[in-house]
Formats: C-alpha cells, structure tokens, sequence
C-alpha cells in the first residue's frame, strides 16, 4: 500500500479566466515534478459508465448540488447531465471504477499539444489513496495557470478542436488550434507518422536490425517531441529498453529504463507501482522477463536531442517580477478556495513578497536549477 505523500503543496488560487470560466493559477513558482494538488473528490460517482452516475447526483447535499452547478453547462444543455463531462475517471488496474468531481483539479483548464508548446500540468487517479493527484510535468511560473490536456496521448488522437468542441463544448483558442489549417494538417500527418510507428514496433522485434530500429525509435521520439507530446518519450524509452534487454545489452536498456522511470515519476509520482517497477528493471535489466532472448550484442542508449527533450534544461527559475505581465488572460483576482480535503492553503488576493522573500526566493530558484542541471543523465555517465 503506497504512503500517503508528505503534504507540502504549492500555492494555487482559483480565479476567472477570460474566456475560460474559472482557471487554476500557481501563486508560486512551481518546479518540474512537483505534486500540485491531491485531493478527494468533492462527489463521487462509483460506476465505469459514466451515464449511470446520474443516479447518483438525485441525491446530492444542497451544498453540492451548488458546487455541481458552479461547473459550466452548454446552452440548451440539461443542467446535470451537462455537468458530467467535468468528471474525472478513476482507474483501477487500467479499468473505469468511477467518476471523481474534484474542488481544484476539476477547475484546470485546457491546453492542446502543439509544436507551440502544449500543457505544463497532468492529473492522475492514484487508486491506492483514492486521490485525484496533479503534478506540474514543466516549471509553471508565479501568476501562470496551471493547463491540462483533455484529449488522450498522441496513440490516440482525434483532431483536438473536433473532440474538444464535441465532448466539452467549447471552441479551444490555444496557439496550437489558432495555427492554419494547412499547419495543423502537416502536424496531424506528423502524429499519424508516429502512431503508425508505435503500432508496427513490437513486428519488427526479431526479425529487424536492432540498431536500426533504436535509431528509428529516436527519430519518432523528437518527430513527437516537436509536436509537444513529451509525455511519449517515457513509453518509448521502455520499448527501446525491451529491445536493448532482448539483446542483452544492460549499459543501453539502463540508460533507457531510467528515462522510462523518471517519466513515472513525473505523471504520478514515486509511489506509483509503475515507478517501482522501472526502477528496479533500471537498476537491473537482467530481470526482463525475455532478457538475451534475441542474442548478446553491444546496441546505444538514448542520443543527445532524446535526453534534452525529457530532461529541459530549467530556462529560468526566478518568480516573474512584479512588472512581468504573467499569462495576459489571468484575471489575477483569486477566488476564496478552502480545500479541506488537503488542508491546502489558498489565498484571497496576489501574493506580494517582500523583498527580502522575492531574494530569497531567487536563491532557492537558482539552486535548484543548478541541481536540476546536475541530474540530467548523459548518454555515456550511466555506465552499467
Ligand atoms: C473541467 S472544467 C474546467 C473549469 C471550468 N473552466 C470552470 O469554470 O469551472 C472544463 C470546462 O472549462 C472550460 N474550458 C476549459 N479549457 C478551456 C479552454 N482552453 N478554452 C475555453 N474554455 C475552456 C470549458 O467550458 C470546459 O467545458
């Protein structure tokens, strides 16, 4: 049974945003990796269909009935049935168990992949502490809101303004949508390149040349990786290390299996059962299941460009400074937001730091870049 994670969470308020309705918004600097928000749903609907829940919602608490009906409804929409869309699943062991309505993650909004960037934050339902859990997967500056993804990883992907507009009513105005539509066709062929490549992978295990094929795997990886769906370089990197294990080559499937365990412990931290297993399969390959299966031979671990993408460089870790317009959409006039499931802290009003914080601050800021620094694995310093 995973531990309950320490509970010292970053600052966020919910406030208006333009356009958006309500929006998350870091009152902090954030760093890559850090745990945002846990917190138990507000309302639970314990069913995989997410239709049978409105059986449920007959007999909400007046309070939350009015927290449901604080949640946008399309125009001519049924006024819960078109609230259900703002319910978030939780899974266990890959299957749908219920549908969680959360006070903050709930409240985050969207941002597509795109070559433009795409979103700075991930939730996920860690089934063992029955929290919904929100971690920032790229450094979120002070006054910065905090955007998810709603559409599914590139393997799956839909045309974004198509399914956004279909499933949560709303046209999505982000730089990657506001791009032609020529652009977004040549990004659409782009990710299909990569799925089409992910889906023949496991054929070509065997009877392909191994080199050939992790050359391929990092060719696909930065073409993705351009797109703005870094979040693909974590399953790659454990199919490159499955080739690497076949052939028994334990310094590569390392190098490789280490990216794979630091991409779970950025989307859903170290105590997830995924994060443990890669672990130890980095720590000692030998253990694959398949391990030399395919032979013994000397093959390469990830190139420069795949390891720039997962590990980025910190850009700048200083808070904005007061005169720095944060995200020009962010109405920065706080909700009040207790959220008592957390005891996290939410604050009425921007933040002001005094001086001496702000100093103290941009210490601490550049230390941990510097020690960001320092843990980006090279290519050739993960030696078996
Ligand atoms: C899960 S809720 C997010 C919180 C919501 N904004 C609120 O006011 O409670 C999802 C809804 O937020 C709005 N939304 C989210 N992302 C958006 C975006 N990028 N542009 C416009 N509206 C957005 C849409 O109404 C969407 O159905």
């Amino acid at each position: 049974m995973a531990s309950t994670p320490t509970m010292n969470l970053p600052r966020v308020a919910i406030v208006d945003v333009p356009g958006k309705g309500k929006g998350v918004v870091a009152q902090e600097h954030i760093q890559r990796g850090t745990l945002i928000v846990s917190e138990k749903p507000r309302i639970m609907l314990p069913c995989s269909n997410k239709l049978d829940g409105l059986k449920f919602l007959s007999s909400l608490s007046r309070d939350d009935l009015a927290f449901l009906l604080s949640f946008p409804c399309g125009q001519g929409e049924n006024a819960i049935f078109g609230r259900l869309k703002h319910f978030t699943p939780c899974v266990a062991d890959g299957e749908v168990v219920g549908w969680g309505l959360c006070s903050t993650v709930c409240r985050v909004n969207h941002t597509c992949y795109s070559p433009m960037g795409g979103p700075n934050s991930a939730y996920f339902w860690n089934d063992s502490t029955g929290k919904e859990e929100l971690r920032a997967i790229k450094e979120i500056r002070e006054g910065h809101e905090v955007e998810v993804s709603y559409m599914e990883n590139a393997v799956n992907y839909e045309d974004p303004p198509a399914k956004l507009r279909r499933d949560y009513g709303f046209d999505c105005s982000c730089k990657g949508c506001a791009r032609s539509t020529a652009e977004r066709a040549t990004s659409q062929e782009r990710i299909m390149t990569y799925n089409n490549f992910v889906r023949d992978l496991p054929n070509r295990f065997g009877p392909g040349n191994p080199l050939l094929i992790l050359k391929d795997i990092e060719k696909h990886i930065i073409i993705i990786c351009e797109e703005g769906y870094t979040g693909e370089i974590g399953s790659r990197a454990h199919d490159a290390f499955q080739l690497c294990a076949y052939y028994g080559d334990a310094a590569s499937a390392r190098q490789w299996e280490t990216i794979c365990r630091d991409s779970h412990a950025l989307y859903h931290g170290k105590e997830w059962e995924g994060f443990t297993k890669a672990e130890r399969l980095a720590a000692k390959p030998q253990d694959f299941r398949a391990w030399r299966q395919l032979g013994s031979r000397k093959l390469k671990g990830p190139n420069k460009q795949v390891l720039e993408y997962f590990y980025p460089k910190v850009e700048t870790a200083v808070p904005a400074a007061p005169n720095e317009t944060p995200n020009p959409s962010v109405v920065s006039t706080p909700a009040t937001e207790q959220d008592t499931s957390t005891g996290q802290q939410r604050e009425t009003g921007a933040q002001k730091l005094s001086r001496g914080q702000k100093k103290n601050a941009r210490a601490k800021a550049k230390k941990a870049a510097a020690k960001a620094k320092d843990s980006v694995p090279q290519t050739d310093a993960i030696t078996e």
